[in-house]
């Protein structure tokens, strides 16, 4: 099949990528983790113990890395539309996470209690048109937001990947009226060219 220049440099570019290289050799299913693990060793996210929903989790980077964190009292709840091979101590849920079946489902396996912390490296598919695009990425956000109000408990913490643009700033006053502080942090693995970047918000208000 005759590939697109586009889809020809993202692939050039992905294996010649020092996270995809690191990500291989270190046995993660993506090169995503890295971002995860940046902002870890910044801001302590991931803690033994705790409860985690990881929304948009396929191929598994984010749940392999944050199981060795959160240990063996620790639980994790991952979806995402698309099959996720199975992980160790990691309970998936196949599904948009928009289907009130979905949401259903983790509140079940989270065992009646509320999670300490829900991420989400979430994107929608792009059609490289910057009008559609960038409201259906913030559009998930939010949603992912309103999933966050009902999931999290007290005090919990949400990181969210965002691409800045239109709609991002209310997207982030949206976040700032439910937690107590809310940082932007933009990992070096995430390409400089992107506009992706992640909120970090800690201390939510019920
Ligand atoms: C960048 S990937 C996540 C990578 C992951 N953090 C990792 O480390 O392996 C984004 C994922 O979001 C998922 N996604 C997008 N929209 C979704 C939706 N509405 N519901 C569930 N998953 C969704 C996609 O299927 C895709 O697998």
């Amino acid at each position: 099949m005759a590939r697109s220049k586009s889809s020809q440099r993202w692939l050039g570019e992905h294996f010649s990528d020092e996270y995809v290289k690191k990500s291989q050799q270190e046995g993660y299913r993506s090169r995503a983790v890295y971002k995860l693990q940046e902002i870890q060793e910044r801001d302590r996210i991931l803690y033994p113990g705790m409860k985690v929903v990881d929304l948009g989790a396929a191929p598994g980077g984010w749940s392999q890395y944050a199981t060795k964190l959160i240990g063996s009292k620790g639980r994790i709840v991952a979806s995402d539309i698309l099959p996720l091979d199975p992980l160790p101590f990691v309970e998936f849920v196949l599904g948009d996470f928009r289907d009130e079946a979905v949401l259903t489902e983790i509140l079940n396996l989270l065992g009646g209690e509320r999670a300490d912390l829900v991420i989400s490296d979430m994107a929608p598919n792009m059609s490289g048109v910057d009008a559609v695009d960038q409201p259906r990425a913030v559009h998930l956000c939010e949603l992912a937001l309103d999933m966050v109000r009902q999931v999290l408990k007290p005090g919990g913490a949400f990181l969210v990947k965002l691409f800045q643009g239109e709609g991002s700033e209310a997207f982030i006053r949206d976040v700032r009226s439910s937690f107590k502080t809310v940082k932007i942090r933009k990992p070096a693995a995430s390409r400089p060219r992107s506009r992706e970047v992640y909120v970090l918000a800690q201390g939510f208000v019920l």
